[in-house]
């Protein structure tokens, strides 16, 4: 069992991350380059904690919980890591900068678990040294919430890291499906399409955002419609995926919608900014 876990990017899945690992028990240090990033994670996860303690999630005082998890600026923090999931930021250059320093500082058997969203796991293999430690671990949001992990195994990753990741999941209660490497993997692949096509629906004037989302809870049974979702996913990396899925295949058919753009440059990014297709203004 591995008890020293490693949470990079304190942002929406960084939050969820250590949440799901704390509660289980495990040591986590939490690390962002952002001091404001931090003090946002730690209320957050206070009031998810108090969230879980109201709803008996859990028997454990949402303090004692909170005790397990070390907020911090410093990458050097993770330098007894067992097994680190990293969550920044989805643009590729500034992963790469955050594996080259998690490559120099954590042990060599450590494993990296990458939450990203649609980046290669066996593009991210290749910037460290240890490319069979290197392994996809899609989380959904909230990750302390969601019963189900995304693995995704790239074209180095071992079948003891696979092995291990799947028992470190399993040990805090997540269940897992393993998937080959492939940009977007299974969910994104499809879930960014879906999303993107619902904004340019909008964009087009076709249907208000209100009415196309109840149009898939409704009619389909879905739980939240395409532009709720992109909201509580986060506008800003909605975009960054559709770059990346663009980059990757040379498809059109990835080309995020001129309305993402605009939104994004206006800052309204979904939950996290308190607008985005809805607003949230008196709940975030
Ligand atoms: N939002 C979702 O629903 C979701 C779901 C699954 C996976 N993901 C993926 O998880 C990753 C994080 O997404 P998010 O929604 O939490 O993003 P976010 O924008 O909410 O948070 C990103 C965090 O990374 C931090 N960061 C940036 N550069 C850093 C660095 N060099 N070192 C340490 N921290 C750094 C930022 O300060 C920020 O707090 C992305 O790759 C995304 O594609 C997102």
């Amino acid at each position: 069992m591995i008890h020293n876990i490693g949470v990079v990017g304190a942002g929406t899945m960084g939050i969820g991350v250590s949440h799901a690992f704390a509660a289980g028990g495990r040591s986590v240090t939490l690390v962002d380059v952002s001091d404001e990033a931090l003090d946002k994670a730690r209320e957050a996860i206070v009031r998810d904690l108090r969230m879980a303690a109201m709803f008996h999630r859990t028997t454990e005082a949402p303090g004692e919980v909170l005790d397990r998890i070390t907020f911090t600026t410093k990458l050097e923090g993770l330098a007894d890591a067992g097994f680190v999931v990293e969550n920044v930021t989805e643009k590729p250059e500034i992963k790469q900068e955050v594996y080259k320093g998690l490559d120099e500082i954590c042990p060599a058997d450590c494993v990296f678990g990458v939450n990203t969203s649609a980046i290669p796991i066996t593009r991210v293999g290749a910037w460290t040294g240890r490319p069979d430690k290197v392994i996809g671990t899609h989380f959904m949001n909230p990750a302390q919430l969601k019963p189900l992990v995304e693995v995704i195994k790239g074209f180095h990753t071992s079948e003891e890291t696979v092995a291990l990741t799947q028992s470190t999941l399993a040990e805090i209660g997540k269940e897992s499906i393993v998937v080959n490497d492939s940009p977007g993997f299974v969910t994104n692949r499809v879930a960014m399409l879906t999303v993107n096509e619902a904004v340019m629906l909008l964009e087009e004037g076709v249907s208000t955002a209100a009415d196309i989302d109840r149009l898939f809870v409704t009619c389909f049974g879905h739980k939240m419609g395409p532009l709720a979702t992109a909201d509580m996913i986060g506008l800003d990396t909605i975009l960054y995926s559709l770059e990346v899925l663009l980059a990757n295949f040379n498809d059109p058919k990835f080309r995020p919608s001129v309305l993402l753009k605009q939104y994004v440059d206006a800052g309204l990014l979904g939950r996290k900014s308190g607008r985005g297709f809805f607003d949230y203004a008196t709940t975030a």
